[in-house]
Protein backbone atom coordinates (compact mmCIF):
# COMPACT_ATOMS: atom_id res chain seq x y z
CA UNK A 1 0.00 0.00 0.00
CA UNK A 2 2.64 2.64 1.04
CA UNK A 3 6.27 2.05 0.32
CA UNK A 4 9.49 3.78 1.18
CA UNK A 5 12.66 2.91 -0.47
CA UNK A 6 15.86 4.63 0.95
CA UNK A 7 13.48 7.17 2.34
CA UNK A 8 15.98 10.07 3.93
CA UNK A 9 15.02 13.17 5.49
CA UNK A 10 17.34 16.26 6.50
CA UNK A 11 16.17 19.30 8.54
CA UNK A 12 18.30 22.52 7.93
CA UNK A 13 18.00 25.59 9.56
CA UNK A 14 20.93 28.49 9.83
CA UNK A 15 23.33 26.96 12.19
CA UNK A 16 21.91 22.92 12.71
CA UNK A 17 21.54 19.98 10.25
CA UNK A 18 19.62 17.15 11.42
CA UNK A 19 19.05 13.84 9.64
CA UNK A 20 16.33 12.98 11.30
CA UNK A 21 15.28 9.55 8.99
CA UNK A 22 17.92 7.48 7.72
CA UNK A 23 17.86 5.41 4.86
CA UNK A 24 14.88 3.40 5.40
CA UNK A 25 12.78 0.72 4.08
CA UNK A 26 9.21 0.49 4.85
CA UNK A 27 6.35 -1.43 3.89
CA UNK A 28 2.97 -0.60 5.18
CA UNK A 29 0.37 -3.26 4.12
CA UNK A 30 -3.36 -2.55 3.09
CA UNK A 31 -5.02 -3.72 6.44
CA UNK A 32 -2.00 -3.54 8.81
CA UNK A 33 -1.94 -1.70 12.14
CA UNK A 34 1.34 -0.49 12.68
CA UNK A 35 2.80 0.75 16.10
CA UNK A 36 5.92 2.89 15.72
CA UNK A 37 7.79 3.29 18.59
CA UNK A 38 11.02 4.95 19.78
CA UNK A 39 12.46 7.40 21.90
CA UNK A 40 12.13 10.85 21.67
CA UNK A 41 13.46 13.01 18.76
CA UNK A 42 14.39 9.66 17.08
CA UNK A 43 12.51 10.40 13.60
CA UNK A 44 8.89 8.59 14.56
CA UNK A 45 6.97 11.97 13.67
CA UNK A 46 8.93 12.68 10.55
CA UNK A 47 8.51 9.52 9.49
CA UNK A 48 4.59 9.58 9.75
CA UNK A 49 4.69 12.73 8.14
CA UNK A 50 6.60 11.37 4.91
CA UNK A 51 4.56 8.14 5.26
CA UNK A 52 1.44 10.83 4.78
CA UNK A 53 2.68 13.03 2.34
CA UNK A 54 2.36 15.85 4.29
CA UNK A 55 6.79 15.91 3.55
CA UNK A 56 8.82 15.30 0.81
CA UNK A 57 12.26 13.13 1.31
CA UNK A 58 15.05 14.22 0.53
CA UNK A 59 16.53 11.21 -1.07
CA UNK A 60 14.53 8.07 -1.88
CA UNK A 61 11.46 7.20 -3.12
CA UNK A 62 7.69 6.89 -1.68
CA UNK A 63 5.29 4.51 -3.79
CA UNK A 64 1.70 4.56 -3.10
CA UNK A 65 -0.16 1.66 -4.34
CA UNK A 66 2.93 0.93 -6.31
CA UNK A 67 2.88 4.39 -8.02
CA UNK A 68 6.16 6.35 -7.03
CA UNK A 69 4.72 9.97 -6.13
CA UNK A 70 8.28 11.75 -6.51
CA UNK A 71 7.49 13.08 -10.16
CA UNK A 72 4.41 14.56 -8.75
CA UNK A 73 3.41 18.15 -8.42
CA UNK A 74 2.34 19.31 -4.97
CA UNK A 75 -1.30 19.52 -5.91
CA UNK A 76 -1.07 16.22 -7.46
CA UNK A 77 0.36 15.20 -4.10
CA UNK A 78 -2.51 17.32 -2.20
CA UNK A 79 -4.99 15.48 -3.72
CA UNK A 80 -3.60 11.81 -3.13
CA UNK A 81 -3.10 12.78 0.22
CA UNK A 82 -6.80 13.85 1.10
CA UNK A 83 -8.16 10.86 -0.94
CA UNK A 84 -5.69 8.71 0.69
CA UNK A 85 -5.18 9.61 4.76
CA UNK A 86 -6.70 10.49 7.68
CA UNK A 87 -4.77 12.83 10.22
CA UNK A 88 -5.05 12.55 14.00
CA UNK A 89 -2.64 14.16 16.53
CA UNK A 90 -1.99 14.20 19.84
CA UNK A 91 -3.62 17.55 20.67
CA UNK A 92 -6.41 17.09 18.45
CA UNK A 93 -6.26 20.09 16.34
CA UNK A 94 -9.91 20.98 16.53
CA UNK A 95 -11.40 24.57 15.44
CA UNK A 96 -12.58 26.03 19.03
CA UNK A 97 -14.93 28.44 17.22
CA UNK A 98 -16.55 25.79 15.10
CA UNK A 99 -19.78 23.28 16.32
CA UNK A 100 -18.50 19.72 16.14
CA UNK A 101 -20.47 18.62 13.13
CA UNK A 102 -19.12 21.84 11.44
CA UNK A 103 -15.66 20.62 12.63
CA UNK A 104 -16.54 17.02 11.44
CA UNK A 105 -17.36 18.22 7.48
CA UNK A 106 -14.20 20.49 7.06
CA UNK A 107 -12.07 17.86 5.26
CA UNK A 108 -15.40 17.51 2.89
CA UNK A 109 -15.54 21.06 1.60
CA UNK A 110 -12.13 20.44 -0.86
CA UNK A 111 -14.34 17.60 -2.47
CA UNK A 112 -17.35 18.31 -4.82
CA UNK A 113 -20.43 17.29 -1.96
CA UNK A 114 -23.27 18.89 -1.22
CA UNK A 115 -23.82 20.69 1.70
CA UNK A 116 -26.65 17.90 2.56
CA UNK A 117 -24.66 14.74 1.86
CA UNK A 118 -21.70 16.93 3.67
CA UNK A 119 -23.88 16.58 6.87
CA UNK A 120 -24.78 13.34 6.26
CA UNK A 121 -21.34 11.98 6.16
CA UNK A 122 -20.16 13.92 9.22
CA UNK A 123 -23.52 12.67 11.33
CA UNK A 124 -22.84 9.02 10.09
CA UNK A 125 -18.84 9.57 10.95
CA UNK A 126 -19.69 10.72 14.58
CA UNK A 127 -22.43 8.51 15.16
CA UNK A 128 -19.49 5.90 14.60
CA UNK A 129 -17.20 7.22 17.75
CA UNK A 130 -20.35 7.05 19.75
CA UNK A 131 -20.91 11.17 19.46
CA UNK A 132 -24.31 11.22 17.36
CA UNK A 133 -26.04 13.14 20.68
CA UNK A 134 -22.95 15.97 20.56
CA UNK A 135 -23.21 17.28 17.33
CA UNK A 136 -24.03 20.79 17.93
CA UNK A 137 -21.34 21.12 21.02
CA UNK A 138 -17.92 23.07 20.80
CA UNK A 139 -14.80 21.45 21.50
CA UNK A 140 -14.31 23.18 24.82
CA UNK A 141 -17.48 21.63 26.29
CA UNK A 142 -16.20 17.91 25.76
CA UNK A 143 -13.73 16.01 27.62
CA UNK A 144 -10.67 15.32 26.14
CA UNK A 145 -11.12 11.58 24.68
CA UNK A 146 -14.12 13.15 23.33
CA UNK A 147 -12.47 15.61 21.43
CA UNK A 148 -10.12 13.19 20.17
CA UNK A 149 -13.08 11.00 19.41
CA UNK A 150 -14.28 14.59 17.13
CA UNK A 151 -11.00 14.41 15.73
CA UNK A 152 -11.00 10.62 14.76
CA UNK A 153 -14.49 11.55 13.22
CA UNK A 154 -12.82 14.36 11.14
CA UNK A 155 -10.18 12.04 9.92
CA UNK A 156 -12.16 9.30 8.76
CA UNK A 157 -15.51 11.37 7.52
CA UNK A 158 -13.62 11.25 3.91
CA UNK A 159 -13.30 7.52 4.14
CA UNK A 160 -9.26 7.01 3.92
CA UNK A 161 -7.82 3.83 3.40
CA UNK A 162 -4.88 5.03 5.58
CA UNK A 163 -5.32 6.31 9.23
CA UNK A 164 -1.92 8.10 10.56
CA UNK A 165 -2.40 9.20 14.23
CA UNK A 166 0.91 10.77 16.23
CA UNK A 167 0.35 9.72 19.85
CA UNK A 168 -3.41 10.09 19.78
CA UNK A 169 -4.00 9.21 23.24
CA UNK A 170 -0.92 10.99 24.64
CA UNK A 171 -3.23 13.69 26.18
CA UNK A 172 -5.41 11.49 27.40
CA UNK A 173 -5.73 9.08 30.92
CA UNK A 174 -5.65 5.55 30.75
CA UNK A 175 -9.53 5.16 30.72
CA UNK A 176 -9.91 7.79 28.19
CA UNK A 177 -6.99 6.31 25.77
CA UNK A 178 -8.34 2.90 26.12
CA UNK A 179 -11.14 3.83 24.36
CA UNK A 180 -9.54 5.40 21.48
CA UNK A 181 -7.34 2.83 21.10
CA UNK A 182 -10.89 0.54 21.36
CA UNK A 183 -11.88 3.14 18.43
CA UNK A 184 -9.03 2.74 16.12
CA UNK A 185 -8.88 -1.37 16.31
CA UNK A 186 -12.43 -1.32 15.31
CA UNK A 187 -11.71 0.80 11.96
CA UNK A 188 -8.87 -1.24 11.51
CA UNK A 189 -10.88 -4.79 11.96
CA UNK A 190 -13.18 -3.04 9.16
CA UNK A 191 -10.45 -2.68 6.80
CA UNK A 192 -8.83 0.94 7.32
CA UNK A 193 -5.04 0.63 7.37
CA UNK A 194 -3.61 2.56 10.71
CA UNK A 195 -0.08 3.82 11.12
CA UNK A 196 0.11 5.21 14.81
CA UNK A 197 3.15 6.64 16.93
CA UNK A 198 2.98 5.59 20.56
CA UNK A 199 4.98 5.30 23.58
CA UNK A 200 2.37 2.99 25.05
CA UNK A 201 4.07 -0.04 25.11
CA UNK A 202 0.49 -1.48 26.23
CA UNK A 203 -1.00 0.16 23.55
CA UNK A 204 1.72 -1.41 21.34
CA UNK A 205 0.88 -5.16 22.31
CA UNK A 206 -2.94 -4.76 20.97
CA UNK A 207 -1.95 -4.06 17.56
CA UNK A 208 -0.25 -6.30 14.96
CA UNK A 209 3.23 -5.13 13.87
CA UNK A 210 5.71 -2.83 16.02
CA UNK A 211 8.08 -0.88 14.03
CA UNK A 212 11.02 0.74 16.69
CA UNK A 213 12.38 3.74 15.53
CA UNK A 214 15.93 4.49 16.51
CA UNK A 215 18.26 7.47 15.49
CA UNK A 216 16.40 7.90 12.90
CA UNK A 217 16.67 4.42 11.39
CA UNK A 218 14.57 1.48 11.77
CA UNK A 219 15.70 -1.09 14.20
CA UNK A 220 14.67 -5.08 14.13
N1 LIG B 1 10.91 21.31 11.41
C1 LIG B 1 12.08 20.91 11.92
N2 LIG B 1 13.20 21.65 11.77
C2 LIG B 1 14.40 21.27 12.27
N3 LIG B 1 14.59 20.09 12.94
C3 LIG B 1 13.52 19.29 13.11
C4 LIG B 1 12.21 19.65 12.63
N4 LIG B 1 11.34 18.66 12.96
C5 LIG B 1 12.06 17.73 13.62
N5 LIG B 1 13.37 18.09 13.72
C6 LIG B 1 14.47 17.30 14.34
O1 LIG B 1 14.45 16.02 13.73
C7 LIG B 1 14.65 14.98 14.69
C8 LIG B 1 13.47 14.02 14.67
O2 LIG B 1 12.29 14.69 15.13
P1 LIG B 1 10.87 13.98 15.23
O3 LIG B 1 9.88 15.01 15.64
O4 LIG B 1 10.60 13.23 13.98
O5 LIG B 1 11.11 12.93 16.42
P2 LIG B 1 10.06 12.05 17.28
O6 LIG B 1 10.64 10.70 17.36
O7 LIG B 1 8.70 12.20 16.69
O8 LIG B 1 10.11 12.78 18.70
P3 LIG B 1 9.00 12.86 19.88
O9 LIG B 1 8.75 11.47 20.36
O10 LIG B 1 9.69 13.71 20.92
O11 LIG B 1 7.80 13.52 19.29
C9 LIG B 1 14.85 15.69 16.03
O12 LIG B 1 16.21 15.80 16.28
C10 LIG B 1 14.22 17.06 15.80
O13 LIG B 1 14.84 18.02 16.60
Amino acid sequence: MIRLNKVSKTYRTDKVETLAVKDIDLHVKRGEFVAMMGPSGCGKSTLLNLIGLLDRPGAGSIEVDGVPITRYRDKQVAKLRNQTFGFIFQSFHLIPDLRVIDNVELPLLYRSISGTERRRLARAALEKVDLGARLDHYPNQLSGGQQQRVAIARAIVGEPQVLLADEPTGNLDSKMGAEVMDILLKLNSEGTTVVMVTHDELEARRVNRIVRVFDGQLVA
